[in-house]
């Protein structure tokens, strides 16, 4: 069993106890279900650079990246110096993550929020909106074509936006269709975690124009960006290199001043 598989697997175990926990009515009743959701597709169109930054403390190809710094002050950096949206890993196990993640970050923020986790149930995507998030992330690597169709229609439902991870090709094609808002190419295959911006390279114009299109994982070059843009991508999603630092946001803030540059 491979990494992902084994994700899933403690991931389906997990999504069981919590639904004894929290019933689907308790998330419904909660104060943010009703709270009004930022559209993080059309944050990205209207940037230049359309960054979603990344709280990310752990990850199982790096171990410990950053676990001394809250997540409020991670995410008002990331605010500050101009982030399109920010991610938050809610992955206990393998990212270091919670829900409570997502609270502390929508306290403070107007910046549009992705719950960052491995979605398999129509429960997580309740409890990400009753958590603050305004998109959630499906990743075609480990959902089927019409579960990828009726979690995403969940989504839209209750007025969250999908952004769907695809890897290659193969993925892309089976999984593409109107009900999702964003697509992302990543460029880490969460199979061997190997990282190559061949992948966004080779994938961008296969994806058809009416979705925004983002690039993922291992970018960390002004030079990466400029490239991926000038091939048609509209957003970044970038954590580990500015996780790295002592100051998430001033990496961040640095990063986008070398891109105007
Ligand atoms: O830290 P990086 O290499 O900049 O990558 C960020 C993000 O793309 C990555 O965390 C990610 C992409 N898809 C995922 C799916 C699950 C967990 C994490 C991810």
């Amino acid at each position: 069993m491979n990494l992902l598989d084994q994700i899933i697997a403690s991931k389906k175990r997990e999504v069981a106890l919590k639904k004894r926990v929290i019933s689907i009515n308790q998330l419904e009743n909660s104060d943010l279900f009703n709270a009004k959701t930022h559209s993080l597709s059309k944050s990205i169109i209207n940037s230049p650079f359309g960054i979603i930054a990344e709280h990310k403390r752990r990850s199982p190809s790096k171990a410990t990246i950053n676990h001394s710094l809250s997540v409020e002050e991670v995410a008002n950096g990331y605010q500050n110096a101009g982030a399109s949206g920010i991610s938050i890993l809610t992955d206990s196990q393998y990212f270091g993550g919670s829900l409570e993640d997502l609270i502390i970050a929508k306290a403070s923020l107007n910046t549009p929020l992705l719950r960052k986790e491995f979605i398999i149930d129509e429960y997580q995507i309740l409890e990400a909106k009753a958590n603050g998030a305004d998109a959630i992330l499906l990743i075609a690597a480990v959902l089927s074509k019409e579960e990828i169709k009726s979690l995403s229609e969940f989504a839209h439902s209750i007025a969250l936006e999908v952004l769907l991870e695809v890897h290659n090709l193969e993925e892309l094609e089976q999984s593409i269709m109107p009900s999702l808002d964003i697509i992302g190419v990543n460029n880490r295959n969460l199979k061997t975690f190997e990282v190559s911006l061949q992948n966004s390279i080779d994938l961008v114009t296969q994806i058809p124009t009416d979705f925004v299109k983002i690039s993922e994982s291992g970018l960390n070059k002004p030079e990466g960006i400029e490239l991926l843009k000038s091939l048609g991508f509209q957003g970044f999603l970038i954590g580990e290199n500015f996780m790295k630092t002592d100051n998430p946001g001033a990496a961040l803030e640095q990063f986008i001043n070398q891109l105007k540059a």
